[in-house]
């Protein structure tokens, strides 16, 4: 064990284990936790690094070891999906899988659009994986789901539906498991007796059950990207597929060629909205892991000097801990936001599937913008911790590349960010409504007091000060107040709407101060769920340690964002100048804890996959020990030599 990781864990002032079980959600769910992540030790799961692997190595090592997860699943009998999912994401380590789009997204979709007799058909054979399925909505040429081209046309008198691709830019493009799956939910623009019906939901088969080969359709591969070099992400052509009536989701058609209305159009939309609930929890994970690396690598590494005595642990700079004590504040708070937004989404989902249908606009609107803040956050937090790890950081070994490359895309996918962002749309109603007398409930209440804060662009010196930047709870209220953003957009709106302008116009005009809006109530969510955990915790050590994050987390995003927050008046410009003496002696508080801290979030070291972030620290003899085992390191000399050099 390297000596500073062991001083670092002895300066501790907390019990990491008790944090570890509030993370997890109780002692025993953190004792089955560990139970599974013995699978770890199972030699069928060794396996070659895969950055030393070709892409096509890459996916086949990656088919075994899906291949493989099966039968050790059914072997132990894991069947719980919390518990699957927790022996996925040990056994996947920072990577993909191959047949990830089976679990995330066509199974949900199968559970939640079929109906009694589709279930008995589909549900055996995808959960017994004769059935692999992908999810294939995008197109080449669109994602916005109203513009999608792909057609499913009813023909009453064969009693099936006709899909067709009909131009390149609606051919399907993305969707996983192009080499993998032999089935789709494919989304399509409905027709029947000549009238479109708009997007949903149909099972098309697309391969051989026995031999793999395609059907009469293309499918396939779309090539290297960025990352997901386990992933298959494919295209597929439909060239007038016939498929069954039976085989559209939901049942929407009769035989005659009727239409039933289902209770709303948006519950085709669902397994999007499951997996945007998701992306808020692996934000938290990906923020976890990769603070994890760069701490534990920045207390054993030693660099230049602070005073004329032995190099320091780059951990003590101060310049350093304020590039990563942010970053562990957010890994705490978006696990808590994680929680929250699981326990939401299967709350709300629960009431729907009762017929309640009341909060599925809240449900989208704060899955979407969520989603969109953790993971633009986290995408950003992870490259700062590879700068932080220095030239290290840019070797695979460290593992911050990949976990860079793997979760960029969650930004884009489910729904671009951006766009996400735009879905406020629900915000500037909410405020409307607000405003108009309603009553809002829930997490969009805090609007109802608005009309009487008055919050909107004051000289600072009119205002008195709110907020003492020493109380969380004043932070809360100052960010609540902050998130009153959504008055200047709907302000935007109407000013344009004003100048004769179209609603739509209107809208696209005022997108920047929507998507500011948004981003605004999210942060005011993250601190405010943060703060609430807190009074759940009754050790006083990790209150205190937990309180400590917190108020860095408000106080760091003050400073961030501090134009908003003296517009607002909440704050003076002598309590900003307060900020960053603040964050300084918050930051020297988190630093004797700093490594606890990531301890406590409990990666074994074969789940993080970096030498950078090992637990024991020894960090050298294994940088040398991975370098060694470079592909180009198998000959002594190198084939080129004897081809081109010599
Ligand atoms: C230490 C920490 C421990 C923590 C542990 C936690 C661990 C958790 C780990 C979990 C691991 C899970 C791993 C998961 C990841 C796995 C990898 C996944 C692989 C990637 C797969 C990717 C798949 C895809 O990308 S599929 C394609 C996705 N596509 C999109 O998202 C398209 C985006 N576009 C849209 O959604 C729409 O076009 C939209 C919303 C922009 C516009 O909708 P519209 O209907 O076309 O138009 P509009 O008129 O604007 O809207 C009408 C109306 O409807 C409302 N609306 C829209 N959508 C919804 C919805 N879904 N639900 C409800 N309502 C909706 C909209 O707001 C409008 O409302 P009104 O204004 O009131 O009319
Ligand atoms: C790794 C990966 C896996 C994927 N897996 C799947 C899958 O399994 N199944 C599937 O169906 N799809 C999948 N996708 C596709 C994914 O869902 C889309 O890429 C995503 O929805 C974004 O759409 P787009 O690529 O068309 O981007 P675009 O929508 O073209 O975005 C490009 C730019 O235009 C801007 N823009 C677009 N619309 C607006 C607007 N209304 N207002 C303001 N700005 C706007 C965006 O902000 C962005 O800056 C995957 C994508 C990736 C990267």
């Amino acid at each position: 064990m390297n000596p500073d990781i062991v001083k670092e864990r002895q300066n501790a002032s907390f019990d990491v284990q008790k944090l570890t079980y509030i993370l997890d959600g109780g002692p025993e769910k953190t004792k089955r936790r560990r139970e599974i992540s013995l699978v770890l030790n199972d030699p069928d799961f060794d396996e070659e690094d895969p950055n030393f692997l070709s892409r096509s190595e890459r996916y086949e090592q990656a088919v075994r070891k899906s291949a493989q997860m099966i039968l050790k699943l059914r072997e132990y009998g894991i069947s719980d999906p919390a518990e699957i999912n927790c022996y996925k994401s040990v056994v996947r380590g920072n990577f993909h899988e191959s047949l990830g789009l089976h679990y995330v997204m066509f199974l949900p979709t199968l559970y939640s659009q079929c109906d009694q007799e589709q279930s008995k058909k589909w549900l055996p054979l995808a959960t017994s994986f004769e059935v692999l399925g992908t999810y294939a909505q995008t197109e080449l040429g669109h994602t916005h789901l109203r513009g999608l081209e792909t057609t499913a046309t009813f023909d009453p008198t064969t009693q099936e539906f006709v899909l067709n691709s009909p131009t390149v830019t609606s051919i399907k493009w993305w969707p996983g498991a192009g080499k993998t799956s032999n089935h789709a939910v494919v989304l399509a623009q409905l027709y029947t007796r000549g009238k479109c019906h708009g997007l949903h939901a149909f099972i098309v088969q697309l391969r051989h059950m026995d031999t793999h080969e395609p059907l009469p359709i293309l499918v396939g591969d779309i090539g290297p990207k960025f990352g997901f070099s386990e992933v298959d992400n494919g295209f597929l052509k439909l060239d007038h597929v016939r498929i069954p009536r039976e085989n559209m989701l939901m049942k929407h058609v009769e035989p005659d060629g009727r239409y039933v209305k289902p209770a709303s159009a948006k519950l085709t939309y669902g397994t999007m909205v499951f997996i945007r609930s998701l992306l808020v929890g692996l934000s938290a994970l990906v923020m976890a892991k990769s603070c994890t690396i760069a701490i534990r690598y920045s207390a054993v590494r030693h660099q230049s000097e602070i005073r004329s005595e032995p190099e320091p642990q780059i951990l003590d700079y101060q310049t350093q801990q304020y590039k990563l004590f942010p970053l562990l504040a957010t890994a705490y708070a978006f696990s808590f936001v994680g929680q929250y937004m699981t326990e939401t989404y299967y709350r709300i989902s629960g009431d729907i599937n009762q017929g309640d249908l009341s909060e599925l606009p809240e449900l989208h609107a704060v899955s979407a913008g969520l989603k969109a803040f953790t993971t633009w956050t986290t995408n950003t937090g992870i490259e700062v911790c590879r700068m932080s790890c220095g030239g290290h950081g840019y070797s695979r070994s460290s593992a911050l590349p990949d976990l860079y490359a793997e979760f960029t895309p969650t930004c884009t996918y489910e729904g671009e960010n951006t766009v996400m962002m735009l879905q406020t749309a629900y915000l500037v109603k909410s405020y409307r409504q607000a405003k108009a007398g309603e009553q809002l409930r829930g997490i969009m209440s805090y609007l109802n007091d608005m009309e009487q804060r008055h919050v909107r662009a004051h000289p600072a010196s009119a205002r008195p000060a709110l907020v003492d930047i020493n109380d969380l709870s004043d932070l809360v209220e100052s960010y609540k107040l902050r998130a009153a953003l959504v008055e200047s957009a709907a302000k935007s709106i109407q000013q344009e709407l004003q100048k004769r302008r179209s609603h739509e116009d209107a809208w696209n005009n005022s997108a920047i101060d929507l998507v500011k809006a948004s981003d605004a109530h999210c942060h005011y969510m993250v601190v405010k769920l943060f703060t609430d955990k807190l009074s759940e915790i009754g050790d006083p050590d990790i209150n205190l340690v937990l309180t400590t994050l917190a108020q860095l987390y408000a106080l760091h995003g003050i400073a961030l964002n501090s134009g908003d927050f003296l517009q607002a008046g909440l704050l003076t410009v002598p309590q900003m100048q307060q900020i960053p003496v603040r964050i300084k002696e918050l930051l020297c508080l988190i630093r004797p804890n700093a490594v606890a801290l990531v301890d406590a979030f409990d990666f074994p070291d074969k789940v993080l996959s970096s030498v950078l972030g090992r637990y024991d620290g020894n960090v050298y003899e294994n940088l040398f020990e991975w370098a060694r085992r470079s592909p180009l390191n198998a000959t002594e000399v190198h084939e080129s030599f004897h081809k081109y050099l010599k």
